[in-house]
């Protein structure tokens, strides 16, 4: 996927994307981090085509991605956004199974091809044991696990997520993170990810962007990315970065 010179402005004053170029590379994870408010979200959205720039372009296989109908374009890239709101009371297969929606046809269904989609999404996942379960008998964790099953049974090959950790404890954080690296090892999906932990970001990423202001300040692998100086210079804050022998590298935040 190429990002092309994109500007984008929600009021015309201020240009909250800036000239972002760059390009997300097939069965990689790519972690966009950067402070509250530099674009992360927006950017996301405009790879997702959830929001059209005023500038520039997103080519996906060498097409731009305005050209894609809604469902072809459904078929190559999901996401899972922060928040989702939907029905408590409707059970998980039938939620994975609203991910069926782009490759279904009014008059053609292929039933067998969409059970078989669901049941992998949910296996992924390890949902089975919960599929008849309604969403809100669930924790947090396995919520978040359902939302990125929704997106596995549109069986496409590039699967963005929008701080997919936020509001889980430690162990449901990790988990999910493993579940995304499994995917993108063992299915070879392509992931774009934002993310606020920069250690989370260091460990799981193949590439990190690093966004200031709505411009990319840097990118390229977390050691090469994430340096005392530039998180200094982005966040404002005194960090130690230091390589341990198991736990790889890592960063403290000393001071503000
Ligand atoms: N729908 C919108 N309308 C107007 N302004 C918006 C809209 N969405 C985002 N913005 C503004 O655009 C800027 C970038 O927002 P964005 O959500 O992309 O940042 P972010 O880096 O993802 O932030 P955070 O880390 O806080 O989630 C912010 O200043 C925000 O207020």
């Amino acid at each position: 996927m190429k990002v092309s010179q994109i500007e984008l402005s929600y009021d015309q004053k201020k240009n909250h994307l800036d000239g972002v170029t760059t390009s997300l590379e097939k069965g990689k994870i790519t972690t966009i981090i950067g402070p509250n408010g530099c674009g992360k979200s927006t950017l996301l959205s405009v790879i997702s085509r959830n929001n059209a720039p005023q500038q520039g372009s997103v080519t996906l296989e060498q097409k731009d991605i305005m050209a894609y109908k809604a469902k072809e374009f459904a078929k190559k890239l999901a996401i899972v956004y922060q928040q989702n709101t939907v029905p408590q009371d409707i059970t998980i297969e039938k939620l994975v199974a609203y991910g069926r929606v782009p490759h279904q046809q009014l008059m053609k269904k292929n039933a067998e091809e969409d059970e078989e989609a669901v049941n992998w999404a949910l296996t992924a996942t390890n949902l089975m044991q919960k599929r008849t379960c309604k969403l809100e008998a669930l924790s947090g964790g396995e919520r978040q696990r359902v939302w990125i099953a929704m997106a596995l049974a549109q069986k496409s090959s590039i699967l963005c997520l929008d701080e997919p950790t936020t509001y889980l404890d430690i162990f449901y954080q990790i988990e999910l993170l493993e579940l995304v690296k499994k995917l993108n090892e063992e299915n070879s999906l392509t992931i774009v990810m934002v993310l606020h932990d920069i250690n989370q970001a260091i460990k799981y990423s193949d590439h990190i962007i690093l966004m200031k202001d709505g411009k990319i300040l840097c990118e390229g692998s977390p050691i090469e990315t994430v340096t005392v100086d530039r998180v200094k210079e982005v966040y404002g804050v005194e960090v130690i970065i230091e390589t341990h022998e198991s736990a790889g590298t890592y960063m403290v935040p000393v001071s503000i």
